[in-house]
This record gives C-alpha cells, structure tokens and sequence, in this order.
C-alpha cells in the first residue's frame, strides 16, 4: 500500500473528536466545521462516499447549559448530549445544504451493534443513504446508554462503522498531527510516525490512553481502532484537523498524518461482527488441546475441552475462550446457559442429553460463531 493509492479508494469514513470540534470547550468551532465539510464535498464530487462520525455533543450541550466544566454525573452528561446533539446536526445540516447535500442523524449504541438484528438494519440502512448520495452523520447515543455499555470514545464507533459498511479508509482527525512515538502534550521531543503496520506491537505503547481536557481515549484508542478496522482490511489515517485542507491532501496521497496499514488477514463479515461485541457475559477456561484445535484447525469448541466457567451467561451470549494461564483465546456465542454449560464442562458431547435431558448442540461454541482473538 502506497499513499498515492488514497486517491483510488472509494468508501472513506471520517471520524471528528471532540478534542478538534470545540473552540477550547467554547461550544462547537463552526469555521472549522465549514472547512471539514467543504473538504468532504469535494472528495464526494471525486467519487467517493463519506460517512462521518462526529463527537462534540456533550461539549456543545455544556455551551448552551452555560456550564463552564464539563459535569461527572452521567444523567448530567447525558443531558447535555441531548441539548448539544442538536446543535451538532443543525450545524452539519445547514452547511452541507449550501452544496445541495442531504445529511442524516445515526445513533447508537453498543447493543445496536451487538444484536444481529439490528446490525444488519443499520448497515443496510447506511448503504441506502450512500447510495442516494446521503452523508450519515453518526454519533454515539449518549442519552440512552450506561457506563457499563458505552464506546464513550468515539474511535471505537468509527472503527466499528467501518467494519459495518466495509470501508477502505477511516480518518480519524484529531488535535494532533498523527500518532507520535509519546505524548507530545508531556514530551516535546516526540517524533511523529508517519506509517506503521497495525501489527506493530509497539505502536499501542507509545499511544497514551491521555487526551485533552475534552477528548475521551487519547491516542491508545486510535490504535486500537485501527487494529480494529484492520478486521475488514480498512487502512487508517490518523491526522490533523487543523490543518488546512488535511482531507483533500489525504485523498491525494500526500504525506501527512500517520497511516496505520492492514497487514492481518481479513475477517469475514460476520467474524467482524463477533469480534465487535465489547462486552463479553462471561469466561471458559480451556485445556491446552481445546487450545491447539481452536487455534489450527478451525473446530467448534466442544465441552470436553472445557475445565472451567466464570460469569452468568443465556444461550446466545457472548463469552471469552481463554487457556489456562487466562490469555484471551478466542470469543463466541454460546450454546447453553451458564447453569446448563456448568454441568456439561469436561464431558464428552454424546453424554449431554442424558445429562441435561435435551441436546441443543454437540458444541458448547459452534466454529461459525467463533472469532479467533489476536
Ligand atoms: N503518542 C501520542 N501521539 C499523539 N498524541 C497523543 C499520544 N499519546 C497521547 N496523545 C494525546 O491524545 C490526544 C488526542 O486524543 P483525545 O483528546 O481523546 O482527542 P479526540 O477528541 O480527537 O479523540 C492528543 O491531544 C494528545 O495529547
Ligand atoms: N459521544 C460523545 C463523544 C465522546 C468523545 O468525546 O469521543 P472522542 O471524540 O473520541 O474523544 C459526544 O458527542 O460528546
């Protein structure tokens, strides 16, 4: 992958932060904004379909609430999400129609993406508006969402957006010129990386989970986005959006920013979808032959292989596959619910009706419902 082949990639999504959207906490930077969207009308009149996930509703909330900082209490942060949101999609509304452009509100949540269902809706529901030429504007519904099940950053929503609708490129603009090799806040000295692979080990330990005063994650989230959007083999541009025509310079293949490249082997579609549940409902420890079969050869996980459970888990539920010294295997749905899934660890599968009265599966975690992890 060269930069100059920016310019034949067709599907981008772009991700705003909040770090970049506000003027110093001073409600949304509306000139800023002008200039991202005239960048984007001129890549969408080169033929290219833009999704942008934007942040600033808890900022633009706390502006027109008058509040000076920005609140703990979750209601409160949600309540200025709901009066900033407005603002926000007004301010993209009103300037993408001077070009004639239609823009469309999307809010979710992690359990959206998480129930099948409701996943295949919203993918199919972005893939019309792209078609009609739309540019979606999503976001995170913070008004309706937990601690225990929120993004909260929204580099994870942008990543996950990609692996949605198969993106080529995600661009997460920030305040920043790209991933340097340590915090530029705290070290001056730091160096700006210009490209890595995203199998880099490194690259996640100079990124510090630190942002600004209103940025969620820092720049840890943004490499691990881009591991993320490596899944449907979508390379990622992490750059700044101060920087005047940052976009079309991208699009052109000039080098600015840092370009993280996809050198893992893409996931299928569904795969993407399971590697994208975040909240797992509870664990498996397995034996080390579970272990190599999980890993070579691309077997269902059959309850044998299991020695231990933790977590209270329903039959369909995510659960995390982990050997015995607890790294993290793999990742699946299971097939019965923790009271039932207890009894039938280190069994072989032809006992499982005699033991339980009834055979759902002869897996505990069926192969096509499970994701190999890293
Ligand atoms: N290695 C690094 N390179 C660049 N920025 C970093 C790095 N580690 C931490 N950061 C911090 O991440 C911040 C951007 O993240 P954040 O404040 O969450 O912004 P956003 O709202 O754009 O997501 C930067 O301002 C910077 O202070
Ligand atoms: N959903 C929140 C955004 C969360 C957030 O700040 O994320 P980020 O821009 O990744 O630091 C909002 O609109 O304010």
């Amino acid at each position: 992958m060269r930069r100059e082949d920016l310019q034949n990639t067709q599907r981008w999504v772009v991700k705003i932060g909040s770090a970049l959207l506000t003027n110093d906490g001073k409600g949304l930077n509306k000139e800023a904004l002008a200039h991202w969207i005239e960048q984007i009308v001129a890549l969408k009149r080169n033929g290219k379909e833009v999704v942008i996930v934007s942040s600033g509703s808890v900022a633009e909330g706390m502006q027109r609430l008058g509040w000076t900082t920005r609140p703990e209490a979750l209601h409160d942060l949600q309540a200025a999400a709901a009066v900033g949101q407005m603002g926000l999609i007004q301010a993209y509304e009103s300037k993408f129609a001077r070009y004639g452009i239609q823009t469309a509100q999307i809010l979710m949540t992690h359990d959206d993406l998480s129930n099948r269902k409701r996943y295949l809706n919203v993918r199919s529901t972005i893939r019309a508006l792209l078609e009609y030429g739309v540019v979606p504007i999503i976001n995170e519904n913070d008004t309706v969402v937990t601690d225990e099940i929120r993004f909260g950053d929204n580099d994870t929503l942008g990543a996950l957006t990609a692996n949605l609708i198969s993106a080529d490129v995600l661009v997460i603009l920030t305040d920043q010129k790209g991933l340097y090799n340590d915090n530029p806040r705290t070290n001056p000295d730091a160096e700006l990386i210009s490209e890595a692979k995203v199998s880099r080990k490194d690259i996640e330990a100079m990124a510090s989970p630190e942002g600004g005063a209103l940025g969620k994650g820092g720049m840890y989230t943004k490499v691990m986005a881009a591991k993320r959007a490596a899944r449907s083999g979508t390379l990622t541009l992490i750059a700044s959006g101060r920087e005047e025509n940052i976009l079309v310079k991208l699009a052109s293949g000039v080098e600015c920013g840092t370009l993280l490249i996809p050198d893992v082997e893409p996931m299928t579609a569904r795969q993407q979808w399971l590697a994208g549940h975040l909240q797992a409902k509870g664990r498996l420890i397995l034996d080390a032959g579970a272990v190599q079969v999980l890993k070579n050869s691309g077997k269902s996980l059959l309850p044998i292989g299991v020695k231990a459970q933790s977590g209270s888990f329903q039959r369909g539920e995510m659960v995390i596959c982990v050997d015995e010294s607890g790294k993290e295997i793999a990742r699946g749905l299971v097939n019965y619910p923790a009271n039932e899934s207890i009894k039938i660890l280190g069994q072989p599968s032809h006992q499982i009706a005699s033991i339980l009265g009834y055979m759902e599966d002869e897996s505990l975690v069926h192969r096509d419902n499970l994701v190999l992890s890293e």
